[in-house]
């Protein structure tokens, strides 16, 4: 039985004039990692907000792990997520937390021991690559070092499945190919990486599942895709390594089964953790899609039409995360502190970097951890469309030509 299924779902939003998804039927297997591609407005966050449960289906039946989520209760809402990391573009650290503090956060609100947090915290931080820099304030951090502490505190609980919303959006091309080795090491591990995104020289080089939307239909579900339709755009080098990469595919997923019957589930995060630690040290062993990006990126190929990347200067956002105020919003929305944020232990890294003593918000983390007190805020708006117009054009070209 797949991991994620989705049967006829559609959702409608309560002001919204069409569908943002229509009779959506997908499977997803234990250990895929799929690409979720298509225009600006084609439903990729609704899809990833649905698996979230932050929002609900108007129709049609989403399982998940074998739970129903129409049937699931709100109470047990927290306990779902906690299975499942989210990856947001724009970060989301919580500003006055050191990056040691940010990931620790994300098991704090969960109820996890401080023995285990402090054994944790390290690897997952190695295996993110960002060992040495774990007293850091989001603002001292480069963009690619903050989306990596955002991954490590989606992944530090080592859920089954990890969802990422344009994780690479506001990154320059050579910080995401970092971004998707750790992203591709995780889900070596076994986990489930679904990633919504635009990037079309990520998506190319992957050669992973590819699932196109448009006006909320699944207009395509290829093996090993690409960001356009194979059947539009042959391209026989791409086609050729991504045969290659099918053998790397299946040893993966068995490797993947081990670590998993390893019991590395929800009660013991650990072994994933130094299982990802491990793939990401291995990563240049049989990794063809990473190195297939990593060529693409430093040979300056920019990608089929010429504009792969959007100017560094002009998306960076260099880890600037949330605001102090924003937070404090949050947290006043959210009742104030979350459960098992109050601590008695005196070692100096769960303490706030500075005076500002903000009540915790109870769920701003990139782990869909919960405190139970309050479901966590939906996902921001998607940004305003940056290749939206052409993409569209593109993809109606290709129904009119169907
Ligand atoms: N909360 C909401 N209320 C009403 N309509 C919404 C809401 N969220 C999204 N929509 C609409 O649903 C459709 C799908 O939006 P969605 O954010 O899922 O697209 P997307 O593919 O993720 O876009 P992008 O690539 O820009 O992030 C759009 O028409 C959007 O305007």
């Amino acid at each position: 039985m797949a991991l994620i299924s989705l049967e006829d779902v559609t959702k409608i939003y309560p002001r919204g004039s069409r569908p943002a998804l229509d009779d959506i039927t997908l499977d997803i297997d234990r250990g895929e990692f799929v690409f979720l591609v298509g225009a600006s407005g084609s439903g990729k966050t609704t899809l990833l907000s649905l698996l979230l449960r932050e929002e609900q289906a108007t129709e049609g039946e989403i399982r998940v792990a074998g739970s129903d989520l129409r049937r699931l209760p709100a109470r047990q809402v927290p306990q779902y997520r906690r299975g499942i990391g989210f990856v947001f573009q724009d970060y989301k650290l919580l500003a006055n937390k050191t990056v040691w503090q940010n990931v620790a956060f994300a098991l704090e609100v969960i109820g996890t021991r401080r023995s285990t947090i402090k054994s944790l915290v390290p690897q997952v931080l190695q295996t993110v690559g960002l060992t040495g820099k774990e007293d850091r304030l989001p603002h001292e951090l480069s963009g690619g070092e903050a989306q990596r502490v955002a991954i490590a505190r989606a992944y530090v609980n080592h859920p089954r499945i990890l969802l990422a919303d344009e994780p690479t959006g506001n990154l320059d091309p050579t910080t995401s190919v970092g971004i998707m080795e750790v992203l591709e090491a995780i889900n070596r591990t076994g986990t489930t990486v679904v990633m919504a995104t635009h990037n079309e020289e990520i998506v190319n080089s992957m050669r992973k599942r590819v699932v196109e939307l448009h006006n909320g239909k699944i207009v395509r579900d290829e093996r090993q895709g690409s960001y356009d339709s194979a059947t539009y755009f042959p391209d026989a080098e791409v086609e050729a390594r991504a045969q290659q990469a099918i053998g790397v595919a299946s040893d993966a997923a068995r490797q993947a089964d081990l670590v998993r019957a390893d019991g590395a589930g929800d009660a013991s995060p650990t072994a994933g953790v130094i299982a990802a630690a491990e793939a990401v040290h291995n990563a240049g062993a049989g990794d063809e899609g990473i190195a297939r990006l990593a060529g693409s990126v430093h040979s300056g190929r920019k990608g089929r039409y010429g504009e792969t990347f959007v100017s560094v200067e002009d998306t960076l956002t260099w880890g600037k995360g949330i605001s102090l105020d924003s937070a404090k919003n949050r947290s006043a929305r959210n009742g104030g502190d979350a459960k098992g944020s109050k601590t008695a232990d005196d070692d100096s890294r769960f303490k706030a970097p500075n005076s500002v003593d903000l009540a915790e918000p109870a769920v701003d983390s990139g782990t869909a951890v919960d405190s139970g007190a309050a479901a966590p805020e939906p996902p921001a708006p998607p940004a305003p469309p940056r290749r939206g117009a052409r993409d569209t054009d593109k993809t109606v070209k290709k129904e009119n030509d169907r």
